[in-house]
């Protein structure tokens, strides 16, 4: 089986399942990626009314053609604003809107971020670009908090589009409100990521529209609702008479929402275009048009044509007799002095009404560009950080293509180079870097297409402007053999050997499109009259006085510098500008897709968007997305991974609290034994002290009674109670001596820090004494000694409690203080010793 049958079974085997292929957000998950795979997908979430896919780093907008209830309402842009990752959401312009607020939050290098919305006339890029104004509007909206200028801001903001659109944007076939020109418009951000200010930059006006309407086609909208939407007082004003005829404005029956004077004039309003202002402009307008309507009379060769009877109105509030000469007469210079006057042929006549209206009207949209950057653009230092977006035309290929076309599809190579070198190449390099496994996408590097385009010095535009500058008639076939000369070996140049139209084809990223020579040259070199730009700064309309009061209209020395700024050179010019601008930002694509041609609603050609598809190059991209998606496959590997270990460490961590609350419990309870077992212990000390106590008192209460008896009686008769109470006798004395003294266990229990030194006869005795005194032996509590001469008991020592009184009384035996075998004279008399508490 070979590599395509499989592949074609694959896609079979992935097809089959037709009711799932709606649920693919990520074309990167289709599998496998082929253009079959991606179209099905594509039109089963269309038919399922889900206009946005995403296809790796892009994102795919379909056109619905029709407005889809809450699908870009305030609450929709709430939610994406507010949610922690927008990215979990459906797919939606405002991801990538938020995605870019959020980078400039981040501070992520670099900073500024681009949207670049592209896609082929009527595939819904302005749509889109309203919807990202709109977004920016409401989630970086200051006028809360700050003052009322910001809230102007917004809404300027927001007025310059249906003022630029109704100036520059036209019916076309392809779409009822093409725009007919670029835009980049830059929203600035400040430190807090707030709205507070905006500017705009345009590119090639389609200004031949204004003189010229394809069969089918329209005016700029703007004159369209002068006509239809001025009160009388109004066209009193601009002197444009009710059912007057303009033949510049072709199908003016069609009714397009578009023509809506009221809106355009309001946000003219909020832009802060005066009364006085917007009356100069509708007069100039109004002037154009009847100057569409100005016809030449021959009267005969050698004299200059007349203007019609109804065309010497009083137009563009000039002199009609210098216009009409302005209009039929050339003026030749040969030096500085010689002025050579030239009567022009009819043809001549009207090119040259025709190049007076498009320089008027030209001018006047540069004006409120520049007017609405003035009004809405903020100043340097209260900005940081922009996002812009751009919104320029898609590639175009039509059967007859000129100096437009190519300079369109070139700013689409550049575009599509841009993208390219952000994304494709620096993705695969990404991957080579990284070491991934990793087999190439061959993606369309279209630098040989520019390198054709752009080269220096024998690239088309370089030709082209070389043949502008000679100072000859234009010819185009002339011109034709110079490109074969030079370029015939370049791959993406050929020529149709079988047409008799000279013309040349350029081999675009987006496909093959012929290029009529013919007219090219004019077209860029772009010349205007000097004698029509004095003209102009006589007008009585202080407008239209200023529109071309800098400008250079005596010819001197400017005929030389218009040769040099031709029409591709100054485009070429800004568009490297945007390039740079381009370059220095974080980039996000969106691919708009027009899904028939007809603009009907909700219907999808599969012929239509495959030809956008491959135009834009979407499988190349989810190509190498879907292998970025592998190595986020392996992120989730990652995360799953780091799910894991944080799970076991949580384990861990239960484990251990467990022991640890263990092992505390454990030392509580010991801890509360060991008190309870000391608190007992103490308790029963006290208790026991208590009884001592108890008992004391009781023989203290009758030792007295006993020694008041004593004291009356003889000292040998004792008590026999007393003497089984407490008296001993020393054994250190040779004759018992009777000691009278408190009993042994009140001095025990009342002597603290006096040592009693008792003389026993014996352990037995003493222990028989402790016994009788009810005084428990415990180990430690007394220190029993042993008596040195008789090793019998010499003292039991013991730590009363309380304080006593010593009470010496001498005594009256002579030798009762005598220790046997001392010195006799060491008499103290000291021998009797009476304790008492205190
Ligand atoms: N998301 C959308 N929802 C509803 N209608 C849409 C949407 N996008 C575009 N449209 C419709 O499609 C029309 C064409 O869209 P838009 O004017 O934005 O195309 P474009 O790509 O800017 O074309 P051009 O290059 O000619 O200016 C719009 O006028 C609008 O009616």
């Amino acid at each position: 089986m070979s590599l395509n049958d499989s592949l074609e079974g694959d896609v079979r085997d992935f097809l089959v399942n037709e009711a799932e292929l709606h649920t693919y957000d990520d074309l990167t998950k289709v599998n496998p990626v082929t253009p079959t795979t991606v179209l099905k997908c594509l039109q089963a979430r269309y038919s399922a009314r889900v206009f946005y896919t995403h296809a790796g780093c892009t994102l795919v907008a379909l056109n619905p053609f029709q407005p889809i209830p809450h699908l870009y309402s305030l609450d929709v842009m709430r939610e994406y604003h507010s949610a922690p990752q927008p990215q979990d959401f459906k797919p939606h312009i405002f991801i990538v809107a938020e995605e870019a607020y959020r980078n400039v939050q981040g501070q992520v290098e670099p900073v500024d971020q681009s949207l670049v919305v592209s896609g082929e006339s009527g595939a819904g890029k302005t749509w889109t670009s309203r919807c990202l104004m709109k977004y920016y509007a409401t989630v970086a909206a200051s006028s809360h908090k700050c003052q009322d200028t910001v809230e102007r801001i917004e809404r300027r903001v927001l007025d310059s589009n249906p003022v630029m659109e109704a100036f520059g944007n036209a019916c076309t076939l392809r779409n009822n409100n093409s725009s007919r020109f670029g835009k980049y418009i830059q929203l600035q951000l400040n430190s807090s990521q707030l709205l507070v200010g905006a500017s705009v930059q345009t590119y090639l006006l389609e200004k031949t529209r204004v003189a010229f309407q394809a069969p089918n086609e329209r005016n700029f909208h703007i004159f369209y609702q002068m006509m239809k939407g001025a009160t009388e007082k109004q066209r009193q004003e601009w002197e444009m008479p009710y059912n007057q005829k303009f033949s510049w404005l072709p199908n003016a029956d069609k009714t397009l929402e578009e023509d809506r004077l009221q809106e355009t004039a309001e946000a003219m309003i909020s832009l802060g275009i005066d009364t006085d202002k917007r009356t100069q402009i509708f007069r100039v307008l109004a002037s154009i048009l009847q100057l569409g309507n100005v016809n030449f009379s021959l009267a005969s060769e050698s004299q200059p044509c007349d203007l019609d009877e109804e065309s010497k109105a009083t137009l563009l509030q000039v002199p009609v007799d210098e216009l009409q000469d302005c209009l039929t007469v050339r003026t030749l210079r040969a030096g500085k002095q010689n002025v050579l006057l030239k009567p022009c042929s009819q043809s001549e006549c009207v090119i040259r009404r025709d190049c007076l209206a498009k320089v008027i009207y030209a001018q006047l949209f540069e004006w409120l560009v520049t007017f609405i950057n003035n009004s809405m653009c903020s100043d340097n230092s209260k900005w940081c950080n922009f996002i812009g977006l751009l919104d320029v035309y898609g590639f175009e290929c039509f059967l007859l293509n000129n100096l437009e076309q190519l300079c369109i599809n070139y700013a689409n190579e550049k575009l599509q180079q841009h993208f390219v070198a952000h994304y494709l190449k620096a993705q695969q390099e990404e991957y080579v870097a990284e070491g991934l496994e990793w087999s190439f996408v061959r993606y369309q590097d279209n630098q040989s297409c520019l390198d054709l385009i752009e080269g220096s010095p024998t690239g088309i535009l370089s030709l082209l402007n070389e043949e502008c500058r000679l100072n000859r008639a234009s010819d185009a076939k002339q011109f034709r053999v110079r490109l074969e000369k030079e370029l015939s070996g370049n791959t993406r140049m050929s020529w149709d050997k079988f047409s008799k139209q000279p013309h040349f084809i350029v081999a675009h990223y987006a496909g093959r499109v012929s290029y009529q020579i013919e007219g090219m040259m004019e077209k860029n070199k772009d010349p205007v009259p000097p004698e029509l730009l004095s003209l102009l700064q006589k007008s009585k309309n202080p407008l239209l006085q200023s529109l071309f009061a800098a400008s250079d209209a005596e010819g001197n020395g400017s005929r030389a510098q218009s040769k040099v700024v031709t029409v591709v050179s100054k485009f070429k010019n800004s568009l490297e500008s945007l390039m740079k601008i381009l370059h220095g930002t974080t980039p996000h694509y969106t691919r708009c897709i027009k899904p028939n041609p007809d603009c009907r609603p909700l219907t999808f050609k599969k012929e239509e968007v495959i030809t956008q598809l491959e135009a834009c190059g979407i499988v190349e991209t989810i190509h190498i997305s879907a292998a970025d998606c592998c190595y986020f496959t392996l992120e989730l590997l990652e995360e799953q991974r780091d799910r894991v270990r944080s799970q076991k460490a949580f384990c861990i961590q239960c484990c251990w609290r467990r022991y640890q609350r263990r092992q505390r419990a454990i030392r509580t309870q010991s801890a509360t034994l060991i008190q309870a077992g000391t608190a007992s212990t103490q308790m029963a000390k006290s208790v026991r002290a208590a009884q001592m106590d108890a008992l004391a008192e009781a023989e203290l209460d009758n030792a007295e009674d006993l020694l008041e008896e004593e004291e009356s009686c003889s000292l040998p008769a004792l008590d026999p109670l007393l003497k089984e109470r407490g008296s001993v006798q020393l054994s250190s004395i040779p004759e018992p001596v009777a000691v009278h003294g408190w009993p042994l266990g009140l001095a025990m229990a009342s002597a603290p820090n006096i040592t009693v030194a008792l003389t026993a006869t014996g352990f037995q005795k003493v222990m028989s004494l402790m016994a009788t005194l009810k005084i428990p032996f415990r180990h430690g509590e007394y220190k029993v000694e042993t008596n040195q001469f008789d090793q019998g008991v010499a003292s039991i020592r013991a730590q009363p409690r309380g304080s006593v009184k010593l009470h010496l009384r001498r005594s009256p035996l002579r030798y009762a203080d005598m220790h046997p075998g001392q010195n006799a004279d060491g008499v103290t008399g000291f021998n009797q010793i009476l304790l008492e508490k205190t």
